[in-house]
Order: structure tokens, then C-alpha cells, then sequence
């Protein structure tokens, strides 16, 4: 089974009896209460495909069979095992492979797909902010921002993208100065309008599902005026922050055109070579077809 082909998991109706496909898992705890619920697992079942966790204390190619490994771990250690695994058994299907996820855990090379393709003109133009790396040296932040010509306010992100408490930590910078008391390494990014909504799109090999989750509002000129200093903020997208019965503004509800988000997830599942993965794409407010994606997350929740 080839990883680009998720869907071929689907038993054909003449074997729907006989074949079983076993799902081995390598998650943290917190992943497997959230993800491997009752439901889900139950539907599998019905399905022919079971769930084994995997045994972190013994050699990977003495477990299964498994026609599928399914994992969200980090770490060097198990990306080797794992390679070395996908090396002595190619047919099993390895979601996804590990050298691919890691792209994601830095964020600038996560959205550099997204930078490089030129998806415009007839569905919108998509793009990704305005951003900064800086790897050290807090006190040459406004010099390098001044330089770069980067607008405020700036978001700053952390640069490493690893799944721990600390790299979700970012901060809303108003004025230039007050950067320097940031802590490198991070990505600067310019802060986009969009009305206060994002959209998030789940993509599951060629399956794809856009959600509306509320997000930071609009800054505006005299916003800018009157704040300066740094501001953390927290998880604002998090999955309780739906904003899909809400009652929006029209053109800030409005969901990006289907065959745009169609085609700017095939695009990016084949370069970055992933599965299972989420965008975070927001519109620029004003306007109906300038979008930039900010985020991607590999396997992400609901
Ligand atoms: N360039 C930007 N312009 C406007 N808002 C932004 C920008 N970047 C981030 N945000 C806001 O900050 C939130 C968090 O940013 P981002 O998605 O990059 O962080 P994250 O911690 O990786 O999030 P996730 O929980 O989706 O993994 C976004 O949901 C959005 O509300
Ligand atoms: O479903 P959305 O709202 O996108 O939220 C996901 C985040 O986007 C991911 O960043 C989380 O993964 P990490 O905790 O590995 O960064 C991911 O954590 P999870 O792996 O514990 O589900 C989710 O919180
Ligand atoms: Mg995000
Ligand atoms: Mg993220």
C-alpha cells in the first residue's frame, strides 16, 4: 500500500468479511483519551479494523502484523525506529512518515509549501504573513524588524513547533521596542485582520472538512496608538472556541471556495508528503479572496 493511498483502506465489498486490518498506535496518553474514543474505535470494529498499542519496550518489528502504524510521538529516537521500520517493511503504511512530520515541528519550514506555491486567480490568492526568523539575540529584534520592513502588530511564535506547552506560547507585539523582551528563537509574523474567525481544515488523505473556531480580533490603527508592550495570549482557537453556530458577520463567516481548499490541500499533501494533518487559513478582512495560512498541525484533535 502506497502512503498516498489512505482511501484503499476501504474493504472492497467482496472481501468485506474476511479482511481485518490491525492499527498499531504509538500515542501519548493524553492523545489516546482523546482521539481513540469509544465511538470511533466501535465503528472500526464494525469496519474490520482494530486498534493494538504499541510496545515501547520491545523491538517494533517483533509487534503486529500491522498494515497500519499511526503515531504522534517526537523525538529522535523514534523517528530512527520508525524509518528503520518502514526500511525492513515497506507494505505497512506508516502515518505518516517521520522525516515529513518534522517539517511541521519548525515553523518556518512549515509554511514554506505554502510560500512556494502560486495558487492564485481563479479561486484567490493564498499565501502565508510576512514573517521573521530570530534565533537569537533579543536586544537586535527592532533593528532586524526595521530592516525586514515588517509591519505591527507582530505575532511571535516559537520557533520549534514540538507539541510541549511552551510552543504554543505566543504573544501580540504592539510597537518595536518592546520585542526585545521576547525569547528567541521565535518567528515574527505579521498580525493579518480577519474578523475575529479562522477556518480550520482537517485533511484526512483526499477527505477534507473545514471548521470556524473564533480567533483574535482586528486591530485597528488607533488599537495600535494607544498599546504598546507585549501581550501573550492564550490557545484562542482551541476546539471549544467553534465558531460555526455563531452568528457572524456574512463575509466573515463566509467559507473559503471549496475547490480552492480542494486543490491548496492536494498541493499540500503531496509536497510536504503528509496524511493526516489541519490548516489553520484565515481571509484577510476587507476583502473575499486573500487568504494566508498561519498554521499547520500534524494529526491534530476534532
Ligand atoms: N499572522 C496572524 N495573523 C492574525 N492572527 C494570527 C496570526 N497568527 C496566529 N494568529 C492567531 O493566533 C492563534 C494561534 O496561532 P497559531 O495557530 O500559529 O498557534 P498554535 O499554537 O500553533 O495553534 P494550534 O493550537 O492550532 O496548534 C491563531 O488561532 C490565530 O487566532
Ligand atoms: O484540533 P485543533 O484545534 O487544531 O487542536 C490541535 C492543535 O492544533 C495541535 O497543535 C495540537 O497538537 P500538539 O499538542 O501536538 O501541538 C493538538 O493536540 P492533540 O494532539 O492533543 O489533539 C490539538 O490541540
Ligand atoms: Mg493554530
Ligand atoms: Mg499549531
Amino acid at each position: 500500500m502506497s502512503p498516498c493511498s489512505i482511501q484503499t483502506l476501504q474493504p472492497s465489498p467482496q472481501h468485506q468479511q474476511q479482511r481485518q486490518y490491525v492499527v498499531g498506535y504509538a500515542l501519548t496518553s493524553k492523545k489516546v483519551k482523546s482521539f481513540l474514543q469509544p465511538k470511533l474505535e466501535g465503528l472500526a470494529r464494525n469496519n474490520g479494523i482494530s486498534f493494538v498499542p504499541i510496545d515501547h519496550n520491545r523491538p517494533l518489528s517483533d509487534q503486529g502484523p500491522f498494515d497500519v502504524v499511526l503515531h504522534k510521538l517526537t523525538g529522535r529516537e523514534w523517528r530512527q525506529i520508525l524509518e528503520e521500520y518502514r526500511q525492513i517493511h515497506p507494505k505497512v503504511l506508516v502515518l505518516d512518515p517521520p522525516d515529513a512530520i518534522k517539517r511541521l515541528q519548525n515553523r518556518q519550514s512549515m509554511l514554506q509549501c505554502v510560500a512556494d506555491l502560486n495558487l492564485s486567480e481563479f479561486c484567490g490568492k493564498v499565501g502565508v504573513p510576512r514573517q521573521l526568523v530570530i534565533q537569537r539575540d533579543a536586544s537586535s529584534i527592532p533593528d532586524f524588524v526595521a530592516k525586514a520592513g515588517l509591519r505591527l502588530p507582530l505575532v511571535a511564535k516559537p520557533l520549534v513547533n514540538d507539541g510541549s506547552a511552551k510552543s504554543h506560547e505566543l504573544s501580540l507585539a504592539y510597537d518595536r521596542y518592546s520585542l526585545q523582551k521576547l525569547e528567541p528563537p521565535l518567528v515574527l509574523q505579521e498580525f493579518v485582520n480577519h474578523g475575529g474567525v479562522l477556518f480550520k481544515v482537517f485533511i484526512v488523505g483526499e477527505a477534507i472538512k473545514v471548521v470556524r473556531r473564533f480567533s483574535l480580533p482586528n486591530v485597528t490603527k488607533r488599537d495600535l496608538l494607544s498599546n504598546a508592550g507585549v501581550y501573550r495570549f492564550p490557545r484562542v482557537s482551541c476546539a471549544a472556541a467553534s465558531a460555526d453556530d455563531a452568528d457572524l458577520d456574512p463575509s466573515v463567516a463566509e467559507l473559503p471556495p471549496r475547490h480552492l481548499l480542494e486543490r491548496l490541500s492536494k498541493e499540500l499533501r503531496q509536497r510536504l508528503g503528509l496524511q493526516l494533518f489541519n490548516l489553520d487559513i484565515i481571509r484577510e478582512h476587507g476583502t473575499m479572496d486573500r487568504y494566508y495560512v498561519i498554521d499547520i498541525n500534524y494529526f491534530p484533535g476534532k
